[in-house]
Parts: structure tokens; C-alpha cells; sequence
């Protein structure tokens, strides 16, 4: 499931925010009817909600009925592990050949210093310590089924073997496409231990798309969810020579062919493979070598597949979760952002691995509306959304609270008025809290919290986008204060961390624990290119020596692209994006995210902005309209209920996107040119403002292509699509 259709299961949520926030008996009911509707909870036994994890270890895994264990277990499992560094010698700290070793980024003592480990050596760490703990659990035929460590290392053993058995290469690709599932993680690990490179391909993503993933990394076995992926990947096997097999995790084969098989042949594959054949290979793994690819998505130009080591994996997750104080064997999410991009796997996968903590999945149908459910019976201990999924939830819980009486209003204000004061005094460090909170805070924030599944989660994580200081406030106000991350693909995720001891309102946190920022060529004001230092750095780009090189400088710092600064307290500020520059043909360099954050914040009828003028003589802007999404997430031309309060406000009544373009609506059209004129005189010189602005028929969209996974703009692929537009601009 895209971070898109995610967005709409938001929906059913804020029927209960809506009640919360008026603030009457209708609430407890409204929970109840909205509870009732779910399937059985296996997680609330005796009266009594329990946390997936104790949910899990009263609900095992049902053998008969579980899909992973038609495969053989009678796997031993080796209970201790090789406490030895293992590093091959190496001269450089990058590469862009498969096999290639790379030199670590050790430091001497301290943080970063930690004895490199390969992904088998962390999961054996845990396996041996909490074996029995519940590692992964989903939801199969209404009832919650769960693995433990133990059992999780098992699964993950057997893929190896079936993988080694249909005839995976040290170092060539084993491609993944498909949701979020146990089985995606299985693949996922047992390529690893079995000497290949691990490879999520976008579920959006098309036969072409997969295609160059595939074809670049040389891949073997393709693990497809279900037919629809399988048929992506049918009409472009012929042209993949290193293909061998294709494995689909769901659901029954169609039609039998050759060398397709299901989950379950394929986890029976490797039954013949003897335990030794499989050490051999895990024991030849060094920490230095690679194990990942993360294929970027294009955001800047065609995807790069970014080669991650071992060590890469196994240090961050060890560095981000102690410096956000993870405890170990406590923790709990819910794994629904797509699992290709380094966020998603980092949260779900990694560390959840290196703390022992236990992963549930969002269920295949969460678009129809599962993952409220599965929120509210998981209870994560820390939830990550990107700043798109932040948005829409705060467009919606807005658009229900503007349709309550004037006096809920008064006392949703009043509430979010203290909760906004009180999120930012314990930011600051100030003890107190306003006056009324204790009220506020029972009646509201803690029922909106239960409500959303949020109520046992100690950090909402936004990150691998910029998010604005509006939707920043706007759940500061409910007393939910969202905790900011930075990093890239080339960083394996976080560089820099916020947490509850360690945010500041628009900063992207600290460097975690044994990394280190440098901010090259910095201007007047302190901006200069963040760059980045620490065992986190990925190895290089796969066959790409030339790229690799522009992004890794000769010391081994990583220039990000990005431009920031740091506050006297250390926390960075992100404030540009060099990548994203637009240079105007009068030599004025525009950072545009900040203006169109502007104009969407000026004009709340706006969905996106994208602004044009590289090598022009002046700005312009692409907008579109707030729109109702279909279930696949294609934007349709009904506008939003938002949307049509802001035509209501300005006396139209119009329903329809084409409606207001076709009739250039004046009074709309007047309200933006009044929005985008207070955004021009904040501009700091005639060449950074807004001269021309064209609203767009369709608004972005992943599968439109304009967006990427987590929402970033492609720019160039909206510059390409409206090139016509951008000349008549200039015209
Ligand atoms: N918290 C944040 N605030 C602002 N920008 C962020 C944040 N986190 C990540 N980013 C942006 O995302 C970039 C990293 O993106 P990522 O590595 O996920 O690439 P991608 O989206 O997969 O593909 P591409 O490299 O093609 O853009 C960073 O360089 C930065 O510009």
C-alpha cells in the first residue's frame, strides 16, 4: 500500500475526533458503535485492552492455519553468536561494484566505535536473548496469528535455504513487490543470509519501472505479492537474464507455470539444504560488504540504487533507537508506509530487530478501512507518518470540526488553545502547564489519542519530507507533538533525530548518537550544505562510480544536497534544498518549498504549488485544487468538503475542480491572486515573487506520477508534463 491510500483510512478515524472535540456523551457511544463494527479483537481478553505483544503471546500461531509454517520446521536454530567483528580489508570508504568491500567509518572510542556486526549477527543478539518474544504479527482470517524471534529466525532460515536452492548468486538482487506482510520481511532477511542483495520494488511502480530495478541489480527471484504484480513482472521477465524464479507471497497461483511457485513450494524449496551449506555462506558475510539496496525514487532524476552494507544497517538502528531511548523488548509498531523506502524499513524492520520489538502489519485491505482498526488493537508505542499522512489528517479533523455548533467550537478552541501551550512549554523544558489543561487533557487529548490507536504511542515521528509549521501547531494543539526526523536513502534514513527530550518546533532534531554534521560553504546567516559523517553513510551507487562520487567527497562525507543551519542549541534547521535550486535567468537563486508552503498556507483551497522559473526572466506557479481521491488513489474532480467551505465562503457553490477552471471562477480565482499577492510582499526582492500562477485540472498524485513514495514533488516530471503550460508562462 502506497503512503496515498493510506491517507484515506484517516477518514473513519476523525468521526471520533469530531466527537472528542465536541465534548459530549456522544463520544463513549460513538467509540463503541465505531468498535463494534471491527472484527473481534483477539487483543481485549477479560474487559481488558492488552498490547499486541501480550495480544500476541495469547494468540500463537494457529500451525494448521498458518501460512508460514505449511513450510518444514524442524530447523535448528543456532543459539549463540560468533561475538567477532567481521570486516575484510579495504582501501576506500566507497564503491559501485556489488562485491566490493568498503572501509567503515570507525571511530576510536565512543559512539561509533561499536563492534560492527552483520544483519544475522543482530538477529541472532535478539534471537538469543528474547527468542520467545513476538516479533511479527498479522492479522489472517479476523484473528490476530504472531511469531516469536525465534520462530521469525526459522522462517527467515528457510527462505535462505529455498533461495540458495533455486540458485541465488552471492551479491545478485532478490526484487520484493508487494504490502507490507511477515512474508515481505522473510524474503527480505533470507536473501540477506543467503549472500544476495535485498531489493523492495514500489508497489505503484510500473512493468518499465520494475523492470529497471530488476534489470539493474541482477536480480534472481522475484517475490511478487499477488497476481497483479505477477503480471507486471510476466510481461518483462524476457527481458531479465539473470531471472530464475518468481515467488508470490498471496493467494493461490492463477495458472501453473514454470519456475513460479507460491509462498508455501517455495518455503519448501529449500528443505534438502543442509544447515552447513547455509552457516558456510552467513559465516563467509563480513559487516563491510553489501546487503541492501534502496532504489531512491526519483524525486531529482532517474532512481540510483543506493548499496547499504551490513554495517550500515545494524549500527543505525542501534544508534537512532538509543538515541531516541528505545527500550528494548518494549517497543511496538505498525507497518503500513511502503517497505521499499529506507523510512519504512529502518522503523518496521531494522530496529525493530535490534530491540526486540514486535511489528504488526496493516492488513492488504487496510485501504477499505482496516488500519484504524489495527491501530486502535496494536496500540503502537511510536507511530511514523510522513508529512503528507500529517496533512490530511489535519485537513480532515478540520473539515469535520468547521461543520460543530458555535459552542463546540468555542470549547475545541479553548482545548487546542491549552494543548498548544502546553506542547510548547514541554518543548522548552518549562515545567508547568497552562491552567485547565488537567480538564483539557482528559476530556480531549487523551480520547483523541485512544481514538487514533495513539493513546499508548510516546513519539509520532514525521520525516523524508518537509512538513509545515501549521500542521506542526495544529497537533501540538491536540497534544500531540510531532517529533521530527532527518535523512536519505544515502544515510540509511536518519542522520538527525527529534524526540520527547529533544525537538524544537521546525528543526529536524539532533545527529544521532556517533554521527557528526558539517555544514559546508555556510553563507552570512550560517546556511551552508549539510553534510554527512558516520557508519550510517551508505557504500556508493550500484554500477554508478560518477554519482557516487559527486555525493561522497574524499574525507567520506556525504553532501546531502540539502541546505541548513544549526541553532545555539545544536538542533538543525533544514532551510533549502540545493538539488531543487531555481536559479532565475537574472542569477537570483529561489528555494521554492518555502514559497509554495506559503501559498497553501495563504489560500486553504490549495492542494499543491509547484513553482517554475529556472532560467527564466520571472516566477511562476502551478496549483492545484484540494480534491476527493478514488480508492486507488487517483484524484477525482470532486473537490474536498474543505474545499467546498472555501467556495461557500466566497459565495460559490460549485462542487467540481473543471467547474472553477472552466469558469475561471472569479470569486476563486480572485482569492488566490489576494493569497498569492500577501505571499509576494513578504518576498524578499521582486525576483522571489510569484508574477503568473495557472491552476492545473488534476491534482498530484502518486500514481499520476507526480509525487513520490512519501509524497515528494518530482519536479521534473510535473515540469515535463506541463511543459506546454510553463511556455505559454513565457510566451
Ligand atoms: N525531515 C525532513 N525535512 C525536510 N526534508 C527532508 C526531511 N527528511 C528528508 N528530507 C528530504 O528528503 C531527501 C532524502 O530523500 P530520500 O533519500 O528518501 O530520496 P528519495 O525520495 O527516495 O529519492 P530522490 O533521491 O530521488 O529524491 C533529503 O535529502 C531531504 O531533501
Amino acid at each position: 500500500m502506497t503512503v496515498f491510500s493510506f491517507i484515506f483510512l484517516w477518514d473513519y478515524f476523525y468521526l471520533f475526533i469530531f466527537n472528542y472535540l465536541n465534548i459530549n456523551s456522544s463520544i463513549l457511544n460513538s467509540i463503541q458503535f465505531c468498535q463494534g463494527r471491527s472484527s473481534p479483537r483477539p487483543s481485549e481478553t477479560e474487559g481488558k485492552p492488552l498490547t499486541s505483544q501480550t495480544a500476541a503471546l495469547r494468540s500463537p500461531c494457529n500451525f494448521m492455519a498458518c501460512s508460514f509454517c505449511s513450510a518444514p520446521t524442524g530447523e535448528a536454530v543456532p543459539t549463540s553468536r560468533q561475538h567477532e567483528a567481521s570486516v575484510k580489508p579495504a582501501e576506500r570508504f566507497w564503491t559501485s561494484v556489488r562485491d566490493q568491500p568498503v572501509k567503515l567509518r570507525l571511530s576510536e572510542s565512543g559512539p561509533g566505535s561499536e563492534m560492527p556486526l552483520t544483519v544475522h549477527q543482530m538477529f541472532q543478539e535478539t534471537v538469543d536473548q528474547y527468542g520467545d518474544n513476538p516479533a511479527l504479527c498479522w492479522k489472517a482470517a479476523g484473528q490476530w496469528q504472531s511469531m516469536t524471534f525465534k520462530e521469525y529466525m526459522q522462517q527467515c532460515r528457510m527462505a535462505a535455504k529455498s533461495f540458495l536452492q533455486l540458485g541465488l548468486e552471492r551479491f545478485h538482487g532478490v526484487c520484493i513487490l508487494g504490502f507490507n506482510s511477515p512474508e515481505w520481511f522473510i524474503a527480505d532477511i533470507g536473501c540477506i543470509l543467503a549472500g544476495g542483495l535485498a531489493v523492495g520494488i514500489y508497489t505503484t511502480n510500473s512493468p518499465e519501472a520494475c523492470h529497471y530495478v530488476a534489470d539493474n541489480c541482477q536480480a534472481n527471484v522475484l517475490v511478487v505479492e499477488n497476481h497483479k504484480q505477477l503480471l507486471k513482472i510476466l510481461k518483462v521477465k524476457d527481458q531479465l537474464p539473470h531471472l530464475k524464479a518468481i515467488v508470490q507471497y498471496k493467494d493461490e497461483l492463477e495458472q501453473k507455470m514454470d519456475n513460479v511457485y507460491t509462498w508455501a513450494d517455495f518455503m519448501k524449496l529449500g528443505q534438502d539444504v543442509p544447515d552447513r551449506r547455509l552457516d558456510a555462506v552467513i559465516k563467509s558475510q563480513s559487516a563491510n560488504e553489501c546487503c541492501t539496496l534502496i532504489y531512491t525514487s526519483g524525486t531529482t532524476g532517474n532512481p540510483k540504487g543506493v548499496m547499504l552494507s551490513h554495517d550500515n544497517i545494524t549500527w543505525i538502528s542501534n544508534a537512532a533507537g538509543s538515541t531516541i531511548n528505545l527500550r528494548m523488548a518494549e517497543e511496538s509498531v505498525v507497518s503500513y508506509l511502503p517497505l521499499s523506502h529506507v523510512a519504512a524499513q529502518v522503523n518496521d524492520m531494522w530496529t525493530c530487530m535490534r530491540f526486540a520489538g514486535t511489528t504488526s502489519f496493516a492488513q492488504p485491505d487496510a485501504l477499505k478501512g482496516s488500519l484504524g482498526e489495527t491501530l486502535r488493537e496494536v496500540r503502537p508505542t511510536s507511530f511514523l507518518g510522513v508529512p503528507r499522512v500529517w496533512e490530511k489528517m489535519q485537513e480532515t479533523m478540520k473539515s469535520i470540526g468547521a461543520k460543530s455548533s458555535f459552542m463546540r467550537k468555542r470549547i475545541a478552541d479553548w482545548a487546542k488553545a491549552i494543548g498548544l501551550q502546553a506542547s510548547y512549554n514541554a518543548m522548552n523544558g518549562i515545567d508547568t502547564v497552562p491552567w485547565g489543561f488537567m480538564v483539557a487533557n482528559n476530556l480531549v487529548f487523551r480520547k483523541v489519542r485512544a481514538a487514533l490507536g495513539l493513546d499508548r504511542c510516546r513519539s509520532c515521528f514525521t520525516g523524508a519530507a518537509p512538513i509545515t509549521k501549521d500542521t506542526l501547531e495544529y497537533f501540538m494543539s491536540l497534544y500531540i507533538p510531532l517529533f521530527e526526523l532527518y535523512g536519505m536513502s544515502e544515510s540509511t534514513g536518519p542522520h538527525t533525530v527529534s524526540w520527547e527530550q529533544g525537538h524544537r518546533i521546525m528543526s529536524c532534531g539532533k545527529v544521532v548518537n556517533g554521527g557528526k554534521t558539517k555544514l559546508d560553504k555556510p553563507d552570512n546567516d550560517g546556511n551552508g550544505e549539510i553534510c554527512f559523517y558516520g557508519r550510517h553513510v551508505f557504500m556508493g551507487y550500484l554500477n554508478m562510480p560518477d554519482k557516487t562520487e559527486d555525493a561522497l567527497d574524499s574525507d567520506g562525507w556525504l553532501h546531502s544536497g540539502d541546505l541548513g543551519k544549526h541553532d545555539c542549541d545544536g538542533f538543525l534547521f533544514i532551510t533549502g534544498r540545493i538539488k531543487e535550486l531555481i536559479i532565475t535567468a537574472g542569477g537570483e537563486n529561489v528555494a521554492p518549498v518555502p514559497i509554495e508552503d506559503s501559498v497553501k498556507e495563504e489560500v486553504s483551497i490549495i492542494s499543491n504549488a509547484m513553482l517554475v522559473g529556472d532560467k527564466r526572466k520571472f516566477l511562476s506557479m502551478f496549483l492545484t485544487l484540494k480534491c476527493v481521491v478514488d480508492d486507488s488513489g487517483d484524484p477525482t474532480d470532486e473537490l474536498t468538503p474543505l474545499a467546498i467551505e472555501f467556495c461557500q465562503q466566497h459565495g460559490v457553490t460549485t462542487t467540481k475542480v473543471s467547474d472553477i477552471i472552466g469558469n475561471k471562477e472569479p470569486a476563486i480565482y480572485k482569492a488566490i491572486q489576494e493569497g498569492v499577492d500577501r505571499v509576494n510582499t513578504k518576498a524578499t526582492s521582486n525576483a522571489q515573487k510569484i508574477q503568473k500562477w495557472k491552476i492545473l485540472p488534476q491534482d498530484f498524485s502518486i500514481s499520476g506520477g507526480e509525487l513520490g513514495p512519501t509524497m515528494k514533488l518530482k519536479r521534473p516530471v510535473v515540469a515535463k508534463m506541463y511543459q506546454e503550460e510553463i511556455e505559454q508562462f513565457y510566451s
